[in-house]
């Protein structure tokens, strides 16, 4: 089991791009196209599953919030800022 991480601790190691919303940390990716953002989510996907890591993922028009949180830890692990680092390469 992942140890929860501290606010300093998600604070100093949260890619720019991600934002903290209480136990969870979300990203929205944008795209020009639909089908653009729903090819991602489904990157986002393969990704989460090879690593057994599952995000809430919301695809809407020219946008995918995509949102992570250690369900069993309750809170924000490293799991977590792992997955968001990985779901930032798919792009
Ligand atoms: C049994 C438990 O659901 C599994 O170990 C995995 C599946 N995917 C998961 N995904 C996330 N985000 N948090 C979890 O705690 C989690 N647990």
């Amino acid at each position: 089991m992942a140890e929860l991480l501290s606010d300093d601790e998600i604070d100093a190691q949260l890619g720019s791009d991600w934002e903290r919303d209480g136990d969870e940390i979300v990203r929205v990716y944008e795209f020009d196209d639909y089908l653009d953002g729903v090819a991602f989510a489904a990157s986002v996907g393969e990704v989460a599953e090879e690593e057994f890591h599952h995000p809430e993922i919301t695809i809407r028009y020219q946008e995918v919030e995509v949102r992570l949180t250690s369900h069993e830890e309750g809170g924000i692990t490293d799991k977590d800022l792992r997955l968001a680092d990985l779901f930032d390469d798919e792009l």
